[in-house]
């Protein structure tokens, strides 16, 4: 497929999500589930492992036009594309709406002016692309299954077809929807859908969720769709949250750095809810308590950094051989090995998280007080020891020092949890313990030398990660080795245009994560630098690196996991949370009325939740 991936939309309905390309092609989705085999995948391989592409028919030996505009209705996730031709011109609605049945995708075609001969092509393609579809014709509808998976095809109004081809004329002022709705061979067929009717009722949520949405600053359209695309992200039936909805895009174009992000990792997810919380959000942050303690369980000894979306702990990690990969990236994955990886990080970010939630609001539930205490409890035989760190290095366990000053977060918040009065746990041993982390990564991770702190004990490496240890009150802004961390990562893993790399990569040689092939910068470094110039007081500096991430974003304001300098494209997995995480988290930093407290920054300051929600 030829499709950059900043060139694709998402839509979505809290259960899973696909991608639109700008020629009306559904390139990738996967259903019932994010984490299920995908109906579409030919984002990963060809039009023969699975598309639906909807717009203008065009010449064989033509490629399919793209859409002259696009863009999404407003603040929701419907998103509407339009096509002028010699012969007229022709609008097509996609959405899925979050009505809480089996998912559905919806096209409305609506004729704006003259005649438009439009062509749908659905290509469904089970288990990844791997397999095609029987094809039931039951009265006018069509039903296309394999063994126990089903998706219905409808139409509003007959349409002529041959294959998996249909071609029908739209002339001004007409309108005809297309449905694909999935659903279990085993039940009977779904029930005959209503686009139109749907189609308001999709408005009418995405319009009410942004309305909540407590940001009054200069950067409210790329706030709100960041934050629309973290919910997105979100699993209603369970609340769990993915990581992104695809698998296997690039980190390095026709490389081998190809992950499968459609799992609840505990760090992305707290990151995902801080974001939000932030912005009044408290639905979601509920939702995802509900998950955390359901999912981790009384199974401390064997907590996960990632989960299924419903709890699943089995994430083996597989090769599709059948996938040639994005622009040949291969291979592509499913599962993910990282799942049995320790990292110390995980504990301080769902501490955190929870901690932001409580102060913005959520209401305390005890058994995530005592979750949270079994959690800590548990690190406290843990803290000490190597691990695979945020970035989930294939290499050897390192005594990483960001894991250790998320040590330290997971030992704060829980003594601040107990000292609010809403826990009781061995304060004085916890409060020695926290001291006792402080002094090692002060001695131990802090080069005097270079006067900053280092990736592990003893490394001469730097890594982005360093950047957090203001933001989350490990130590003051203004304290010089802070600033000469922030000053040796812009010097050392910048790129030439200025983003960030998470650490450095040695070309086909394996670095310190055991891979061969660089990558490109990751964007929320970057957004994490923005907080931190803005914490040191080079706002200048700050506003000038955010308003240049801002201008990678996709014309939909949509952001993968990395930017590549050299081809200059989005890569990674797409949209990815982190991304829009960091994007919002760093504009909420930016705002000049935002007084932020140590330890424990991101607070909930009152006058964040004071202002008034956007129109
Ligand atoms: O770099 C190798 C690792 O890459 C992936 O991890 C990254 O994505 C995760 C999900 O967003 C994120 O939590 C982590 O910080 C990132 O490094 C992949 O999931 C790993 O399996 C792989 O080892």
């Amino acid at each position: 497929m030829s499709h950059r991936i900043e060139d694709y939309a998402i839509i979505g309905n809290m259960q899973t999500a696909a991608l639109v390309a700008h020629d009306g092609s559904v390139d990738w989705l996967c259903m019932p589930r994010f984490d299920s085999p995908a109906v579409l995948a030919g984002v990963l391989g060809t039009e023969e492992h699975g598309v639906w592409r909807l717009g203008p028919a065009h010449p064989k030996d033509t490629p399919p036009p793209a859409a002259n505009r696009r863009g999404y209705d407003g603040t929701s996730l419907i998103l509407v594309s339009e096509w002028d031709t010699e012969d007229g011109a022709v609008r097509v609605t996609d959405f899925m709406p979050p009505s809480g049945g089996g998912p559905q995708v919806m096209r409305i075609v609506e004729g704006l002016r003259g005649r438009v001969v439009m062509r749908s092509t659905l290509r469904v393609r089970f288990g990844y692309g791997r397999f095609m579809p029987r094809v039931h014709q039951v009265g006018d509808r069509t039903q296309l299954a394999f063994g126990t998976d089903a998706v219905w095809l409808d139409t509003t109004s007959p349409l002529p077809s041959v294959d998996d081809t249909a071609e029908f004329t739209v002339r001004e002022g007409q309108k005809i929807g297309l449905t694909l709705s999935w659903q279990d061979t085993s039940l009977v067929a779904a029930p005959r859908p209503d686009p139109y009717a749907a189609l308001q009722d999709t408005a009418a949520f995405w319009h009410t969720w942004a309305q909540q949405c407590t940001y009054d600053g200069p950067y409210s359209t790329a706030v709100v769709r960041s934050l629309t695309t973290l919910k997105a992200l979100t699993h209603a039936p369970t609340g769990g949250i993915v990581a992104a909805p695809t698998t296997s895009l690039p980190e390095d174009l026709g490389g081998v750095r190809n992950w499968d992000y459609r799992y609840t990792w505990l760090r992305d997810a707290a990151i995902t809810i801080s974001a939000l919380v932030a912005y009044g959000y408290l639905d979601e942050a509920r939702a995802w308590r509900t998950w955390l303690v359901r999912a981790i369980g009384d199974d401390i000894e064997r907590l996960q950094i990632m989960y299924g979306l419903g709890g699943e702990r089995d994430l083996a990690e597989r090769e599709l051989w059948w996938l040639p990969g994005y622009e040949k990236s291969s291979p592509v994955r499913i599962g993910n090995a990282a799942a049995g990886q320790l990292q110390l990080d995980v504990y301080g970010e769902v501490l955190d998280a929870l901690h932001q939630a409580r102060r913005a609001g959520l209401e305390p539930d005890a058994r995530a007080t005592e979750l949270q205490l079994l959690l800590v409890a548990h690190l406290e035989q843990l803290w000490a020891k190597p691990d695979e760190g945020i970035w989930e290095v294939r290499g050897p366990r390192r005594h990483f020092v960001h894991s250790k000053v998320m040590a330290w977060v997971a030992f704060d918040r829980a003594i601040q949890l107990i000292e609010s009065g809403d826990a009781d746990g061995p304060l004085e041993r916890w409060r020695e313990l926290r001291d006792t982390i402080h002094r090692e990564v002060c001695e131990k991770g802090y080069d005097p030398v270079r006067n900053t702190f280092t990736q592990s004990y003893g490394s001469k490496e730097l890594d982005a990660s360093l950047l957090l240890i203001p933001q989350v009150g490990f130590l003051p802004a203004d304290d010089e080795r802070v600033v000469g961390t922030i000053e040796a990562i812009q010097r050392e893993l910048s790129t030439p245009d200025g983003f960030i790399l998470r650490y450095p990569t040695e070309g086909e040689d394996e670095g310190v994560d055991g891979l061969p092939g660089d990558e490109g910068a990751f964007l929320l470094c970057a957004f994490w630098m923005v907080e931190d110039l803005a914490m040191i007081g080079r706002t200048d500096e700050a506003h000038a690196l955010f308003d240049k991430l801002l201008a990678l974003r996709s014309p939909l304001g949509l952001l993968a996991e990395e930017w590549d300098p050299r081809s200059k494209r989005q890569v990674g997995n797409f949209p990815q949370a982190f991304s829009h995480a960091g994007l919002a988290l760093a504009a909420r930093r930016l705002m000049p009325q935002v007084t932020l407290s140590l330890p424990g920054q991101r607070s909930m300051e009152p006058s964040l939740t004071a202002v008034p929600a956007i129109p």
